[in-house]
């Protein structure tokens, strides 16, 4: 018998639920089983000793609810979330562990220690510009990965981002405002995710990017994660503390 960590999957049978039940058998744990839309959370978080969702931002309240009363700590992966699903998920921390990540893999948290770096030492003179690409059946933008690089890159500056990013730009815009951070989206073919942060100086640039081949990177990100939660008090935490980076 195997007795392995039991894991619940919300959002099952979408890309990132196959490619996680695959994760799962490869690190040696158990698939408790899976839900997606009109599944129950309550009965999957009374299986298993962990949760991970990316499903959608509807089911954050009712998974997030599902995982504070069975006791069990809960990685939440899915993107586009707003800014009261994040005081859902901050509320929930104060009874349960909680991680929240646009992105799971290595690869993008590594990335992310860099643009922080590079944002700290250069100046305001250089902007900084997202953008990433992603696959046509991605359903939110900016990615949640382009928000975790703006976060990096706003505090690296000590700003807040909320105050000085721009998305979206279109028809007669006006010069670029200092010290903005800007995002620009991709939608097209099946590209798994890719991100550069641009640094833009008067005759010179600078491009840091991350390029995810497949989805393993970030359902095996994810295992990890879930795996290092179990028996964390409750409170909200990140990748990088996972990934000891
Ligand atoms: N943090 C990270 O590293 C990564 C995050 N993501 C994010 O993960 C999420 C899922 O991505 P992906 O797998 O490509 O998307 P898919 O659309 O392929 O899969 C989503 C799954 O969630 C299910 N679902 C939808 N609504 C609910 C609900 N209310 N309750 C339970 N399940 C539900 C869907 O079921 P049904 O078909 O029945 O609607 C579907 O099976 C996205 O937000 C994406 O951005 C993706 C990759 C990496
Ligand atoms: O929807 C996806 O596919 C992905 N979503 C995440 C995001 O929004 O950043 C992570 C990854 O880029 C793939």
């Amino acid at each position: 018998m195997n007795s392995g960590t039991r894991i619940g999957i919300i959002g099952s049978e979408g890309r990132m639920g196959h490619a996680l039940a695959e994760a799962v058998a490869a690190a040696g744990e158990v698939l408790a089983g899976g839900i997606d839309k009109g599944g129950d959370p309550v009965a999957l978080a009374s299986a298993c000793d962990v949760l991970i969702d990316f499903s959608s931002p509807h089911a954050l309240e009712a998974n997030l609810d599902a995982a504070m009363g069975a006791g069990v700590p809960i990685l939440v992966g899915t993107t586009g979330l707003e800014e009261r699903h994040h005081w859902l998920i901050d509320s929930a921390a104060e009874r349960t562990a909680v991680l929240q990540t646009g992105n799971t893999s290595l690869g993008v948290n590594m990335l992310a220690h860099l643009v922080r770096e590079a944002a700290a030492r250069l100046g305001e003179d250089w902007d900084i510009e997202i953008v990433e690409t992603h696959h046509r059946m991605k359903v939110d933008a900016p990615s949640g990965t382009a928000l975790l690089l703006g976060e990096a890159a706003a505090q690296g500056r000590a700003i807040r981002l909320a105050d000085h990013s721009v998305r979206g730009r279109d028809g007669i815009t006006g010069a670029r405002e200092a010290g903005t951070i800007g995002f620009a989206s991709l939608r097209g073919g099946s590209v798994a995710g890719d991100h550069t942060v641009h640094f833009l100086a008067d005759n010179e640039r600078i491009a840091l990017s991350h390029l995810a081949e497949n989805r393993m990177i970030f359902a095996r990100g994810a295992v990890r994660g879930a795996q290092w939660l179990i028996g964390k008090a409750p409170g909200r935490y990140r990748m990088p503390e996972v990934l000891g980076l």
